[in-house]
């Protein structure tokens, strides 16, 4: 109730242990602190936040126009209400070295259990459009090792995403993956690869966590859960899913409404105001102080 009792320490320590089971780790980006809630309600044991997501949000492209404490403010809106590790879209730092270095204290203070940080060019775009830039292997390079030195916890997971298949293919890829790895990352994210080969080759080529980026509509085609445990990978990610069906749901919503003129034909398809309200925890707000919640819900509510 009010606010979560786990610590940053235990969630860390919950998604380190997590990644060694060599079982296929699902994790949803959560749009808003209250989705989060919904996946750890339905069984996910971990959950991402989105640069992509927190972006679209705001009603902005993903181009890195969002800034490092907007980042962080959303991260501990988030821990505060889910038990759950969260991993954190770092995109490329927000700017410098320094400033990877300052997003990584950041980011530790609002209660994440790790963060991704990219070898893009700042202003930095979407990982499945065309025309990205990557910087030089030593640029990124430093840019992981001053993230590894201003982390206080150790298990703070820092992993490192590189965008270079699609600029100089996958060998290129996969040797920054391996220099990545030897400037401090403990994970990586290799970003847009084609297909199962280019998954599996670099399964075998990089021996720590990998994370498999199962966005819609981007350069990779989708592949279920049962392929990518069987190839290895540790986590399969959904960073957009929850955003474009609950945008889908909205504004189909909103045509209805203007068409119909009443909401009815869509109350089948709302989240009920008791399934919220259990999603909130109001009964435990009652058990704290019953002058907070002191009503009955109407039958079928
Ligand atoms: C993972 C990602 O970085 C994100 O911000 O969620 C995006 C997702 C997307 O735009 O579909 C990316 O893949 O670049
Ligand atoms: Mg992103």
């Amino acid at each position: 109730m009010l606010h979560t009792r786990t610590t940053p320490a235990e969630r860390r320590r919950a998604l380190r242990e997590r990644l060694t089971t060599g079982r296929l780790l699902l994790m949803p980006g959560v749009l808003n602190p209250l989705s989060a809630r919904i996946a750890q309600d339905t069984g996910f044991e971990a959950a991402y936040l989105s640069g992509a997501v927190l972006a679209a949000d705001l009603g902005l492209p993903d181009i890195g126009l969002t800034t490092a404490t907007e980042a962080a403010a959303r991260a501990q809106q988030t821990t505060r209400v889910t038990d759950l590790p969260v991993l954190i879209d770092a995109d490329t730092g927000f700017g410098e070295p320094l400033n990877a270095a300052r997003t990584v204290q950041l980011m530790e203070d609002a209660g994440l259990a790790g963060l991704h940080l990219e070898d893009q060019v700042n202003p930095k775009r979407c990982g499945h459009l065309d025309g990205k830039t990557v910087v030089p292997r030593a640029e990124m390079t430093h840019r992981i090792r001053a993230a590894v030195d201003a982390r206080r916890d150790p298990d703070f997971l820092l992993m490192a995403r590189t965008d270079a298949r699609a600029v100089e293919g996958l060998d290129a890829a996969i040797d920054r993956a391996k220099a990545y790895i030897d400037a401090g990352a403990d994970a990586i994210f290799p970003e847009a690869l084609a297909d199962e080969r280019e998954f599996e080759a670099f399964r075998t080529a990089v021996p720590v966590p990998l994370l498999a980026n199962m966005t819609e509509f981007g350069k990779s085609r989708p592949l279920d859960a049962r392929t990518l445990q069987d190839l290895g990978y540790d986590i399969a990610l959904y960073p957009v899913t929850l955003l474009r069906l609950a945008m889908g749901a909205v504004e189909d919503g909103l045509r209805t409404l203007a068409a119909e003129g009443t909401q009815e034909s869509l109350l089948p398809r709302m989240q009920t105001r008791s399934r919220l309200y259990e999603l909130l925890g109001y009964e435990e707000y009652t058990a704290f102080d019953g002058a907070v919640y002191d009503f009955t819900l109407p039958p079928g509510n």
